[in-house]
C-alpha cells in the first residue's frame, strides 16, 4: 500500500513545471481558480453531497436522492448567501443531474433570450427564486432535429385573447424535456403559431403545466416520465418527460414576444430582430456544452492517467525509486501513451476553445443588444460545430479511458461507466452531432460562394480570404523539428480545410439542384465541416500560447500538448491531408516521428498535468483516479460495500441454489 502511495508522489516529483500556476491557466484566472477551489472543497466535505452509492440505488431512490440534493443545494446557496458565480460552481461540483440543470440552463436562458422586457420582469423573479420550476419543451415524439416539423399548435382565439395549446397527434407529444416528467411547474413550449387561419411556424410559449398548490397536472395536461435511460445512475436521476395538451388555454401575453408578436386583433407582427433568435437558447447551451466536454474528458483522463501510473504489468524487472524490483508501469508502454496522451492534450485544447467560445458568445450578446446581428451566423456555426466536434471526441475519449484501465475500468467504482453514460447523450441533445455539422457545412458553402462576390470572410473563416494561396501552397516541412513551428501546422490545417470545402463547393455545382447536391454529398460536407472545426481548435490553442503565460515551465508543457493535439489529428486524418496534397507522405512520416518524441517529452509531467485540473476525489468519484494512488486496498474496500456482500449466504440460496445442489447430490447417490 505504502509503495503505491509513494509511487504517485514520485511521479509528482518529476514534473518540470509549476502545477499551481497551471491550475490557474486551467481555471481561466486566479479568481476563477480560487472560487472553484473553495466551492469544490466545501462540497467534498459536506456529507449531504455524498454520491458514492449512486450506482446501487433503484430508479425511484436515485430520483428522490437527486431531489433531496437539489433542495439541499438551494438551501446552502441561500444560507451561505452565495453569488451567482459561486452558486453555479456549487451545482457543478455536486455533480448530480437534476431538474435544476434545465431550469437554470435552458428555461431561464430561453426567457432571457426570447421574452420581451415586460415579460422578463414578470417571469424571471419567479424563476430566479424557484417559485416556479421550468423546463424546455421543444422536442416531440416525432421530431427533434427538424424543429420546423414540430406539430404542437398554439391557435389564437381572438374572442378570449388566449392561445389554445394542443397536441393534435401522438407524434406531437413533447418527449425528452428534462425535469418535465415529475417536477416542472412551467414549460417553455415550442408550438406552431396559428392566427387568422394562417400557420406562422414554430414559436415559444410559456405554459403552466402543474398546480402550484398540489402539483397535480392542470386540466387538459397529460404528463409523465419517459422511462429508464442508458446506464446505472447517470441520466436516470433526472425525469425526462412526455407532455400532451388537450386544448389548454394560456393568455396571449404568454407567447414569448421578443422576435414577433400577435396583437389583440390577432395580427402577426414581426420585430426587426432575425427569426433565428428564437433558437437563441440553443446557441447559449451549445457553448456551455463545449466547456462540459473538456470537463468530462479531463475527468476521464485524470482517472486513466493516475491509474496507468499505479498499474504495473509485465516488462523487464525495473528498480523503483527505493531500489526494489518491480514490473513496468503501464503508462510506460508506448501504445498506452499513444492512446492516452492525445486525450490529455484534447482536454486542454477543448478547455481553451471553450474559453474562446464563451468570449465569442458574450461578444454576440453585446452586439445583439446594440441591434448588430452581423456575427449571429458565425456564432451559430461555431457553437454548433464545436459542440459536435468536442462532444463526439469526449464521448469516444471517455470510452477509451475506460479501456485504458483494463478490467477495473469496467467497475462502477472506477467512475468511468457512469461518466460515459452521463456524457454520451451530449452527442445527441442540443442538436444531433451530424445534423449540426451539416449546419456548419451550409455556412461554409455560403462563405465560399460569397468569396466570388468580393465579400470578405471574417472571424473563423478569415483564412478563406487566402483561398488562392491555400489551394496551391506546399507544406515546407523537411525534418521532424519543422513540425514544431506553429505557422507550419496552421497552414497545413488551413490548406486541408479549404481544399475539402472548395472540392465540395465544386462538386455541388454538378447536381441538378443544390438540395440534391447537399443530400448526395452530405458525407463529404460533414468531413469538410470537421476539418474546419478542428482548424478552429488548433488555431485557438496556438493563439493561447501567444498570450503572456506565466509560471515556471507552464508554457513549455502547453506547447508540447498543443503539438501532440495537432500532430495526432494529422495522424488520425492522414487520408484528408494526403488526398488534398496538404502534406506529402514523407512529411506525414516526419509528423509521426515528431509525435513519438513529444510523447517521451510529456511522460514525466503527465501526473502533474492531470493534478492541474484540481479535481477533488469527491468530484472524480473514482477509486482508480484517487489522488493518493491507493487503488488496490480501496477497490477491495469498495467491493465489500456492495449490497450483495451484506449477507454471507445470498438471498435466494434457500429457494434456488440449495434445492438444486440437493437434487444433484441425490441423483449422484442413486
Ligand atoms: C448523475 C450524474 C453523474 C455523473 C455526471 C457526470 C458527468 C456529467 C457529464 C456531463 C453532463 C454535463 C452537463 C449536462 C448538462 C446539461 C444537460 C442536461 C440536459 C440537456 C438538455 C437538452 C436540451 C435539448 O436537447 S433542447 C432541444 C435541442 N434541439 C435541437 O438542438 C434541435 C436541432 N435542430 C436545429 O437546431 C434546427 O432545426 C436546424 C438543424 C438548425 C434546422 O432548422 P431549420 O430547418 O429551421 O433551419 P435551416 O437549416 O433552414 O436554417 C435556417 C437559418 O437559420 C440558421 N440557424 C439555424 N439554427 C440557428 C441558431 N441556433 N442560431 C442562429 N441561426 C440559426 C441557419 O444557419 C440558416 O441560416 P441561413 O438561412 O443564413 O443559411
Ligand atoms: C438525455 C437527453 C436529454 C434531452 N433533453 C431535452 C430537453 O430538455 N428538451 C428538449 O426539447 N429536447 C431534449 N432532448 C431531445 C434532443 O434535443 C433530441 O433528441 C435531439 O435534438 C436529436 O433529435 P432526434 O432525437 O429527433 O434525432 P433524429 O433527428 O431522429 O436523429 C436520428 C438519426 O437521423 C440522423 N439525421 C436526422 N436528420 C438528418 C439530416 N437532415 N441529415 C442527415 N442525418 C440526419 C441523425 O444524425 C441520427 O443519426 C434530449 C435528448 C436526450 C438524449
Amino acid at each position: 500500500m505504502e509503495r503505491i502511495m509513494d509511487h504517485l508522489a514520485h511521479e509528482r516529483s518529476k514534473a518540470q513545471f509549476s502545477v499551481e500556476e497551471m491550475k490557474i491557466i486551467w481555471a481561466g484566472s486566479l479568481h476563477a481558480f480560487q472560487v472553484s477551489d473553495r466551492i469544490a472543497r466545501l462540497v467534498a466535505s459536506d456529507p449531504g453531497f455524498r454520491k458514492d452509492n449512486r450506482a446501487v440505488l433503484s430508479r425511484k431512490e436515485l430520483f428522490k436522492s437527486a431531489l433531496r440534493k437539489a433542495a439541499y443545494v438551494w438551501k446552502r446557496i441561500n444560507e451561505l448567501a452565495l453569488s451567482e458565480e459561486e452558486a453555479s460552481w456549487l451545482r457543478f461540483y455536486v455533480d448530480e443531474l437534476a431538474y435544476a440543470y434545465i431550469h437554470w440552463g435552458m428555461f431561464v436562458p430561453a426567457i432571457k433570450g426570447s421574452a420581451t422586457e415586460e415579460q422578463q420582469q414578470k417571469w424571471l423573479p419567479l424563476a430566479n427564486n424557484m417559485q416556479i420550476i421550468g423546463t424546455y419543451a421543444q422536442t416531440e415524439l416525432g421530431h427533434g432535429s427538424n424543429v420546423r416539423g414540430l406539430e404542437t399548435t398554439a391557435t389564437f382565439d381572438q374572442e378570449t385573447d388566449e392561445f389554445i395549446i394542443h397536441s393534435p397527434t401522438l407524434t406531437s407529444s413533447k418527449w425528452w424535456p428534462g425535469g418535465l416528467g415529475k417536477v416542472a411547474t412551467h414549460a417553455v413550449v415550442y408550438a406552431r403559431l396559428i392566427t387568422d387561419g394562417q400557420d406562422y411556424g414554430v414559436h415559444g410559449f410559456l405554459v403552466q403545466i402543474r398546480s402550484l398548490d398540489d402539483h397535480f397536472p392542470l386540466p387538459g395536461v397529460t404528463v409523465g416520465d419517459i422511462g429508464m435511460k442508458f446506464g446505472s445512475g447517470a441520466f436516470n436521476s433526472i425525469d425526462n418527460g412526455f407532455l400532451r395538451f388537450n386544448h389548454v388555454r394560456i393568455p396571449r401575453n404568454q407567447m414569448l414576444m421578443k422576435v414577433s408578436r400577435v396583437t389583440r386583433q390577432g395580427k402577426y407582427v414581426e420585430s426587426n430582430v432575425p427569426k433565428q433568435l428564437l433558437y437563441g437558447a440553443m446557441v447559449y447551451v451549445r457553448q456551455i456544452i463545449v466547456a462540459d466536454a473538456s470537463i468530462a474528458l479531463s475527468r476521464a483522463v485524470c482517472i486513466a492517467t493516475r491509474y496507468s501510473a499505479v498499474r504495473r504489468q509485465f516488462g523487464p524487472p525495473h528498480e523503483d525509486e527505493n531500489g526494489k524490483g518491480v514490473e513496468t508501469q503501464v503508462i510506460d508502454y508506448k501504445t498506452q501513451q499513444s492512446r492516452l496522451f492525445p486525450l490529455l492534450a484534447s482536454a486542454y485544447a477543448f478547455r481553451f476553445v471553450g474559453e474562446w467560445l464563451k468570449w465569442l458568445y458574450t461578444d454576440l450578446i453585446q452586439k445583439l443588444e446594440a441591434n448588430d446581428f452581423s456575427t449571429l451566423p458565425e456564432a451559430h456555426a461555431c457553437t454548433a460545430g464545436l459542440k459536435s466536434l468536442t462532444t463526439s471526441a469526449a464521448a469516444d475519449g471517455i470510452k477509451e479511458c475506460w479501456k485504458l484501465c483494463g478490467g477495473h475500468g469496467y467497475l462502477s467504482s472506477s467512475g468511468l461507466p457512469e461518466l460515459y453514460a452521463a456524457f454520451v447523450p451530449a452527442c445527441t441533445y442540443e442538436g444531433d452531432n451530424i445534423v449540426l455539422l451539416l449546419q456548419v457545412s451550409r455556412f461554409l458553402m455560403k462563405t465560399i460562394s460569397q468569396l466570388q462576390t468580393g465579400k470578405k470572410p471574417i472571424g473563423t473563416t478569415a483564412y478563406m480570404a487566402h483561398v488562392e494561396h491555400l489551394i496551391q501552397c506546399r507544406c515546407t516541412v523537411q525534418k521532424a523539428e519543422d513540425w514544431l513551428n506553429p505557422s507550419v501546422i496552421l497552414e497545413a490545417f488551413e490548406a486541408r480545410a479549404i481544399r475539402l470545402s472548395v472540392a465540395c463547393a465544386e462538386n455541388l455545382t454538378k447536381f441538378a439542384t443544390p438540395l440534391q447536391g447537399f443530400s448526395e454529398l452530405s458525407p463529404d460536407l460533414v468531413e469538410a465541416a470537421v476539418a474546419h472545426c478542428q482548424l478552429i481548435v488548433v488555431s485557438k490553442f496556438i493563439e493561447k500560447l501567444q498570450q503572456n503565460i506565466e509560471g515556471n515551465g507552464v508554457k513549455q508543457q502547453l506547447e508540447t500538448l498543443c503539438n501532440i493535439y495537432c500532430l495526432n489529428l494529422i495522424h488520425k486524418h492522414l487520408g484528408d491531408f494526403l488526398s488534398t496534397g496538404s502534406i506529402s507522405p514523407k512529411q506525414a512520416s516526419l509528423a509521426s516521428d515528431q509525435l513519438r518524441s513529444r510523447y517521451s517529452k510529456l511522460r514525466s509531467n503527465v501526473i502533474a498535468l492531470v493534478d492541474a485540473f484540481n479535481y477533488t476525489d469527491h468530484f472524480l468519484g473514482s477509486v482508480l483516479g484517487r489522488y493518493d494512488g491507493n487503488v488496490y486496498p480501496k477497490l477491495y474496500e469498495e467491493a465489500w460495500k456492495d449490497p450483495l456482500n451484506d449477507s454471507i449466504v445470498p438471498d435466494g440460496y434457500h429457494e434456488y441454489i440449495q434445492p438444486l445442489l440437493k437434487q444433484q447430490l441425490q441423483n449422484a447417490r442413486l
